[in-house]
């Protein structure tokens, strides 16, 4: 019999050890972040092995594979008894329950699988489509899987939904047909079994079961754990409702305090001190996090760390600032975070790190942007410029905008047209047999576009493809078609018409795009600096971190706000939690960055900032903020969040890291309002404007005196 080591309360202040040791039929733990949630959840495991409770009756849902895998090494620290637990996710737990059942499981299918067949299906239903249009419908889908709403009983009017429930229908006709399932047909088939009268013994099976991220449950999920609890069992969850962002999926932070109403004798307790973070990074995020109505109000306090610097604001002119400022950072080797709403955000990040050669780790997915198909697109006309004879780019952009050559006969012909005359592809499209006079025109108008790309700069290409070859005009009419944001269509050839600036040419971006997919691939073990948008940052610390481009309509993000007005509260409010979740991550420095440009366009900062007392920048462009969310709070303890306001004149000597001795040459205060100012300084061999008091926060700029 193996023994359990004992579990060292004293070592846990006096809340978490209530917590460990709390009695009970349920028992939530509400607790802030770096309270120590994972430390409560793993000792109260241990605790119930020592209690005598055997291994097979302790039941541990964890909402990453990372948190089980870490819980696991943990306990086994305490007890070789922790090998009998059962430690997973909701899907590993639930399908391994669901072979044990004996009920077949078919073979699994993941994104890329489910992405085809709604493919195929829009393809059948000759509906439009784009990838963004799948990937929606795929969200959807899983959304309502979550919430247990099923086509079958969905009740529906509106001409949009009932297209949207037939789709599903059919997709999940398919996946029948072809017995697959995908991974909510896990969470939805256990549902179905444990709703059967014969499944008492997995009913019984689990006394005690803990749940780790409670807040991220949703409905599925909830209703899976209260039928596997027996009338004598025990819950255990551990969440904070101000971290709930999995909304999108269907996640509800209400779960925690329907469980307290569920369970009438619940115990409710909080866990109220950060260890991670110093006492101004808290004070930060306590601020911004009670702008929220839909939530427990829990006071945080630290353990008394002071960070050297308030949490400080970032005001780069635009995009490539931000990330040379951000490198410039970097050299001091300190463990950072760069953090964003969208993956888009990074590219611009991606592109300096790659190009300085400094080592970072991000995900494929965050890495992405230069195979957006928009990107892709464009690539694809500077290839054909490139070389004419490219089919591949060829049949690539031939439709985009439509020139109605359409199906793929044309292609045979276009080859025995080239072979015979010795000219390239492209020259010869409108030379094609059978064309209609408006199909030549088309494509008439499209060989000389594509051939005057060739004379122009890079920069002037992509700008004359958007414009005078009329991609973004194809994009606008596409997002009318799919009834999409046109915006958000034309989002990547925005950031790729920045992205171009650095290149002289189509073969250097071509090269540079190559290098980045292979720097991607490398993944350092240790790398300094890491990249990942807030979503992928929750249950991460660091000891500092950059969060970029905090622009009004990127958080909240303008999808968020395209939601019935019924809940835009709820959707705002989710998005005030992402940025708290991305703050909250900073263990000793907190950056806050909001260029003036985004894209080549004045942007206004998130109106976030405002609530953290920000005042700089211009205001955002629409103000969309519910009515029911107050504004402008009074706002007694500001946080500290300018910069330290020193006197500066023109002729001071200063020092930079980077290119030694200059003098100052002028002074330029930001938008009159704005914290900081920017300074002119002539050095050796060239002058550069900087951010005065940034520079001087992350010590590269020095004052003569003081070196
Ligand atoms: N009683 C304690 N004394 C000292 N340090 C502690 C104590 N409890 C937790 N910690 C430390 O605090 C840090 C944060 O803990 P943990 O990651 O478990 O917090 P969390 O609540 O899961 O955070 P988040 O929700 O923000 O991801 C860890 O480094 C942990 O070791």
């Amino acid at each position: 019999m193996p023994t359990v080591k004992d579990v060292d309360l004293s070592r846990l202040n006096r809340e978490q050890r209530e917590a460990v040791t709390a009695e009970g039929k349920a028992v939530a733990v509400f607790a802030g972040p770096g309270s120590g949630k994972t430390t409560v959840l793993t000792s109260r495991a241990a605790w119930l092995l020592q209690q005598g409770v055997t291994g097979g009756r302790i039941l541990v849902v964890t909402f990453t594979r990372a948190a089980a895998r870490e819980m696991k090494e943990r306990l086994a620290f305490h007890t070789a008894a922790a090998r009998d637990l059962t430690i997973g996710t909701f899907h590993s737990v639930f399908l391994r329950l669901l072979r044990e059942s004996g009920i077949p499981v078919p073979r699994l299918i993941g994104e890329g699988e489910q992405a085809g067949m709604l493919r195929e299906l829009l393809a059948e239903k000759k509906r439009p489509w784009d990838e963004d249009a799948v990937s929606g419908f795929l969200g959807q889908i899983g959304y309502c899987k979550n919430h247990l709403m099923l086509p079958e009983r969905m009740n529906v009017r509106k001409e949009k939904n009932i297209a949207f429930r037939d789709l599903f229908h059919a997709y999940e006709r398919l996946k029948e047909d072809r017995r697959v399932w995908d991974y909510d047909d896990i969470l939805i088939q256990f549902y179905r079994l444990l709703r059967r009268p014969g499944s008492h013994s997995f009913r019984n099976r689990y006394l005690h079961i803990l749940v780790d991220e409670f807040q991220d449950i949703n409905r599925v999920q909830w209703e899976c754990i209260r039928l596997l609890l027996p009338p004598e069992g025990r819950l255990f969850v551990v969440g904070d409702d101000d971290q709930s962002i999995y909304g999108f999926r269907g996640s509800d932070p209400g779960y925690m305090l329907e469980l307290v109403r569920s369970f009438p004798d619940a115990r409710r307790i909080v866990l109220k001190t950060n260890y991670r973070s110093t006492e101004e990074i808290i004070r930060a995020g306590q601020h911004l996090i009670a702008h929220n109505r839909h939530r427990q109000p829990k006071e945080l306090t630290g353990v008394g760390v002071r960070g050297s610097e308030s949490p400080v604001w970032m005001e780069p002119a635009d995009e490539e600032e931000e990330a040379r400022c951000i490198l410039e950072a970097l050299r001091d080797g300190k463990e950072t975070a760069v953090l964003y709403r969208t993956s888009t955000q990074a590219r611009a990040m991606i592109d300096a790190l790659v190009q300085e050669n400094v080592p970072f780790s991000v995900a494929a997915g965050d890495a992405a942007f230069y195979r957006r198909w928009q990107v892709v697109d464009v690539l694809s006309y500077l290839k054909l410029a490139e070389n004419p004879d490219d089919l591949d780019a060829l049949v690539r952009v031939i439709n985009r905008p439509k020139r109605y050559l359409f199906g793929d006969e044309w292609m045979d012909g276009l080859w025995f047209l080239s072979r015979k005359t010795g000219r390239s592809l492209l020259e010869c499209l409108p030379e094609l047999e059978g064309l209609e006079g408006y199909q030549k025109k088309h494509l008439s108008r499209m060989v000389r576009e594509v051939a005057m790309l060739r004379e122009l700069s890079l920069t002037e290409a992509v700008e004359r493809i958007r414009r005078n070859i009329g991609y973004d005009d194809f994009l606008s009419s596409m997002a009318r078609d799919l009834g999409q944001d046109p915006a958000s269509l034309r989002e990547p050839v925005e950031e790729l018409s920045v992205a171009v600036r650095r290149h002289p040419d189509a073969a250097s971006l071509l090269s540079h795009i190559q290098t980045v997919e292979q720097r991607v691939r490398e993944k350092p073990e240790h790398p300094q600096v890491r990249l990942m948008t807030f979503h992928r940052s929750k249950g991460l610390e660091f000891d500092r971190v950059f969060l970029i481009g905090l622009h009004a309509m990127v958080i909240p993000h303008r999808r968020s706000l395209q939601v019935p007005e019924k809940w835009k509260s709820r959707a705002w409010e989710e998005e005030r939690r992402l940025l708290y979740v991305g703050m909250t991550r900073a263990r000793r420095e907190l950056h806050l960055s909001v260029s003036q440009t985004r894209q080549g366009r004045r942007v206004g900062p998130s109106p976030f900032l405002k609530e953290l007392g920000y005042r700089g920048g211009e205001p955002p462009p629409e103000r969309t903020e519910p009515s029911q969310i107050p504004r402008n709070r009074p706002n007694p303890e500001q946080p500290q969040l300018r910069h330290r306001k020193e006197p500066v004149r023109i002729g001071d000597e200063l020092i930079h890291t980077r290119w030694g001795e200059g003098r100052v040459t002028g002074i330029i205060p930001l938008d009159g309002t704005a914290p900081g100012r920017k300074v002119a300084l002539r050095f050796e061999t060239e002058t550069r404007t900087l951010h005065y008091e940034l520079s001087r926060h992350l010590g590269l700029l020095k004052r003569t005196e003081e070196s």
